[in-house]
């Protein structure tokens, strides 16, 4: 199915300070965004929600210097109070349908999508944009179902018109091949979090993205 036009990123950043290898967090963002990144997600796991907010606000104040949306990981506290772009939710966090009863201007949702059978349901219905969640199995999270691999990916493609995010241990060796099995964006962490220059990396994968296009 064709893709719909409500999300024109291409390379999305999912970040963490844990991601960072010691080095700030803002740099590295702020590095990859001008290296190609078109959108980011703040991914903390282990902050509690006054933690996780005053993070988002330091991030938030460089995504917005550049015009890149920021999307929150999971806390939709955070995502509300900060008037974040997005919010990322999966399987097991709160449902798209209910984040849509609570932020109600025109927030975007993304859902990630673990297992065939979950693409036809009402949560997938009501996001914006889905997560392949993970392509290819990875350090970076653990907690993962299957691999969907490129065929998955195109399997998918072919079932929805929803904007498609590869995730998963996507680097320079797969990325262009994610782009033409029919995913829209590609998302990283440690390919851009972990390289000694993430600018660098950034425009890397910016360029085998536009280059599979
Ligand atoms: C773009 C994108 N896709 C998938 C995920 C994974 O979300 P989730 O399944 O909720 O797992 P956690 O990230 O919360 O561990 C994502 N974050 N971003
Ligand atoms: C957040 C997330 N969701 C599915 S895989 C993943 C982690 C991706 O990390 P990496 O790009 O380092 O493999
Ligand atoms: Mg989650």
């Amino acid at each position: 199915m064709k893709p719909d036009l409500l999300f024109p990123y291409r390379l999305y950043l999912v970040i963490s300070e844990a991601d960072c290898q010691g080095r700030d967090p803002l740099w590295v963002a702020e590095q990859a965004i001008l290296g190609g990144v078109d959108i980011v997600q703040l991914r903390e796991k282990q902050l509690d929600t006054d933690a996780f907010l005053l993070n988002a606000a330091r991030l938030k104040a460089v995504t917005d210097r550049y015009g890149v949306p920021l999307v929150i990981n999971d806390n939709l506290a955070v995502a509300v109070q900060l008037g974040a772009w997005g919010i990322h939710v999966g399987q097991r966090d709160l449902p798209p349908s209910l984040i849509r009863k609570v932020w109600t201007d025109g927030c975007s949702v993304g859902y990630s999508i673990e297992q065939p059978e979950q693409l036809y349901s009402k949560e997938t219905e009501a996001s914006d944009y889905l997560g392949i969640s993970p392509v290819f199995s990875t350090a970076t999270k653990t907690d993962t179902i299957i691999e969907w691999g490129t065929d998955g990916i195109r399997q998918i493609r072919q079932r929805t018109s929803k904007p498609l995010i590869a995730i998963g241990r996507m680097d320079r060796t797969n990325a262009a091949d994610a782009i033409r099995a029919g995913a829209d964006c590609i998302a990283v962490v440690s390919a851009i979090c972990s390289a000694d220059s993430p600018r660098d990396a950034a425009a890397e994968l910016k360029e085998l993205i536009n280059n599979a296009l």
